[in-house]
């Protein structure tokens, strides 16, 4: 299946242009959405899952026209939303059964062995019976998957599945979503660039309500090759380099700080050449280098 969104454009009441002409195409497989808080993620993810309209624009998945059909793309759709909101004391068997029973499911036993087959997929059969309100974090972005998943979705959402999450936490759901078919479009938002560079085969990054970069997480990092240098320095020279090269991160490490610069050429000798990463190209973009990346 092929997802296209072609010059979507949205502004909410209070005149925020939250999405500025956007235009993607996405395959089946893992495809990352990466940007900032307030970058457009989720009003994109919203229209995407027909919960709220664009001004502009259409999305279509292969022939059908999401925005104007929307209780079809609903039919193959799974949403994990930023906010599940509300955990209520019923079980995760409970919920599913119900959530199972909405998605059109209607015969008991095929109801019930859908949800076995779930709860065992998230490791959560153990805990089946728990109230949802009293599960971890992690436990409960599983149950959001889970969820998710029911009615065997062709699209799947999820909306920056992995803040919040401990890394032991984070490390199971990204086992889960690498386990989710290839014949199914997954589109995982997150500000995280480690989720899109450990899991995703295409990408997009969005800042401002725009697409700043679209392609492979190595084809976006490819833009940057031979043109990251990297140095430590003390903190007071700092602003120095900030005046003089264009600077994409400063972080500390092992108590001194490093620098790395976007730059032609080495910008002198004392700086080193970097094996550019996509948090690199990420933070290059977010700084606004864009003519630097251009010319590649
Ligand atoms: N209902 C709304 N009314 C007005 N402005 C909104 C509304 N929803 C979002 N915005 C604004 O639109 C912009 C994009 O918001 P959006 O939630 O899509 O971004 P995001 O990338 O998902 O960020 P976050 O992760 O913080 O939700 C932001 O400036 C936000 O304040």
């Amino acid at each position: 299946m092929q997802l296209r969104i072609n010059n979507l454009s949205k502004t909410y009441s209070n005149g925020k242009q939250a999405l500025k002409d956007i235009s993607l195409t996405i395959d089946n497989g893992m495809f990352g959405l990466l940007g900032q808080n307030g970058a457009g993620k989720s009003t994109l993810m919203r229209t995407i899952a027909t919960l709220q309209d664009a001004d502009q624009g259409s999305i279509l998945l292969d022939n059908l026209d999401v925005l104007r059909q929307p209780e079809e793309m609903r039919k193959l759709l799974g949403y994990l939303p930023q906010d599940f909101g509300v955990y209520p004391n019923v079980s995760a068997t409970e919920m599913l059964d119900h959530i199972a029973g909405m998605k059109g499911i209607s015969i008991r036993k095929e109801r019930q062995e859908a949800v076995q087959e779930l709860l065992q997929r998230v490791n959560l059969y153990d805990v089946r019976h728990r109230k949802l309100s009293t599960y971890s974090g992690g436990m409960k972005q599983r149950f959001g998957i889970a969820q998710a998943l029911l009615g065997n979705p062709r699209v799947i959402i999820v909306d920056e599945p992995t803040a919040g999450l401990d890394p032991l936490e984070r490390n199971r759901f990204y086992n889960l979503l690498s386990e989710i078919g290839s014949n199914t479009i997954v589109i995982l938002s997150t500000h995280i660039v480690e989720d899109v560079s450990t899991l995703c085969n295409d990408m997009a990054i969005i800042g401002g309500g725009s697409v700043l970069q679209a392609g492979s997480p190595s084809e976006i990092e490819q833009m940057l090759y031979g043109k990251v240098w990297e140095k430590e320095i003390e903190r007071h020279e700092l602003p120095h380099y900030q005046q003089t090269e264009q600077l994409i991160s400063s972080r500390f490490h092992s108590g001194r700080l490093l620098i790395t610069v976007l730059a032609d050429g080495i910008p002198d000798p004392s700086f080193r050449e970097k094996s550019p990463t996509l948090e690199d190209a990420y933070f290059a973009l977010l700084a606004n280098c864009f003519p630097a990346l251009q010319t590649v």
